[in-house]
């Protein structure tokens, strides 16, 4: 695990292309505990699960299901963020896995996005470490060499609409209380230029632009018709859905799928690895603002307060 860990990015030669390999580059397995438990049986199936992800790997399929299991509500933790790169990079080191299904383990929420205590009164190194392990995550979706599919079996704001937006497909449960979107601009936050790309090459630029200046959340039908997520299914169909769509791109010779996927995405994957550092100096300069505190303070406050 240190060795994975220890590796960066690097790129592999594939005939003549070259795909993205990813590497999680916390360095954080001395200060997080992932006591993962593990098994795996004769057909080589296997299934691991630490405190916020759990992965069930099919072997006879090639299929993995990430599941989030970080109660409330899988808000995107330095630790949550670390277990999941850690996970997904085994995942793509596994010959015997050929794609993934990300979804939850936890009713009505898919993930709330980032937690936003992780970007509320800490220091600037703090910051700093949790935007790396962002980047992270997103370098790691995006860049995935195997198919990615997202089961989106509930509500799924800002950096959970990240990671959905950053798989290859998108399936959502069709409760009309759920909510999907960059929806940032209302906690008074700006999502950065790779937030904005990635929803760019997924819905456009016009919808795009109303969405970010907005902050727009759209419910599973209207998810559809601008194409944030691909197809809406009864809840209790969705993680079926995805195991028959991963199924018909399983029949797609994997390098060819495999160049085709890296060809459409590795220039925004090297613009981001290109800009890491100023891209982290912006974020602390950002969210150290006295202004952009408050507003987190505010919006915090105000989630606390919906409830009561
Ligand atoms: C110039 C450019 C420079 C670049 C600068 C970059 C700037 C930063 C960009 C940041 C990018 C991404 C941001 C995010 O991802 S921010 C997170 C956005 N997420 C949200 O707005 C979701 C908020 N949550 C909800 O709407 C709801 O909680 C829910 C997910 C719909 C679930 O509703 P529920 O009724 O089932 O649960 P609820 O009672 O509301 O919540 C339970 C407890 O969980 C706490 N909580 C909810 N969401 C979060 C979160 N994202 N982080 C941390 N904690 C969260 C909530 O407060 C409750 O806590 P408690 O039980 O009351 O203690």
């Amino acid at each position: 695990m240190a060795a994975v860990l220890r590796r960066g990015f690097r790129l592999v030669s594939f005939g003549s292309s070259q795909l993205l390999c990813g590497g999680c580059k916390h360095g954080r397995t001395s200060s997080l505990s992932i006591c993962s438990t593990s098994s795996r049986n004769s057909s080589s199936s296997s299934s691991s699960s630490s405190s916020h992800v759990k992965v069930d790997l099919d072997g006879s399929t090639g299929i993995a299901v990430v599941k989030f299991q970080s109660s409330p509500v899988n808000s995107m933790s330095l630790d949550f963020l670390t277990e999941l790169c850690i996970s997904l990079e085994k995942l793509e080191l596994d010959r015997s896995c050929r794609g993934v299904i990300l979804t939850s383990a936890l009713p009505k929420i898919f993930s709330a996005g980032l937690d936003i205590t992780e970007m509320y009164g800490k220091n600037p190194e703090h910051y700093a470490e949790f935007w790396k392990s962002v980047q992270e995550i997103w370098l790691k979706v995006y860049g995935y060499s195997k198919i990615a599919i997202a089961a989106i079996n509930g509500s799924s704001p800002a950096g959970g609409c990240l990671v959905s937006m950053a798989c290859d497909y998108r399936i959502m449960a069709d409760d009309p209380r759920y909510r999907i979107g960059l929806n940032e601009a209302q906690l008074g936050i700006v999502a950065p230029f790779w937030f904005k790309d990635t929803m760019v090459n997924t819905v456009g630029f016009r919808t795009t632009e109303l969405s970010l200046q907005f902050g727009l959340m759209y419910s599973p039908s209207d998810a559809l018709k601008i194409g944030l997520v691909d197809q809406v299914v009864p809840e209790e169909n969705v993680l079926s859905t995805a195991t028959e769509t991963i199924t018909k791109w399983l029949a797609i010779p994997d390098h060819a799928r495999e160049i085709s996927k890296s060809m459409m995405r590795k220039p925004m994957v090297d613009r981001l690895l290109a800009s890491r550092e100023s891209d982290i100096k912006n974020f602390v300069n950002f969210i150290t603002k006295d202004s952009i505190q408050k507003s987190l303070g505010f919006y915090m406050n105000s989630l606390k307060q919906r409830k009561a």
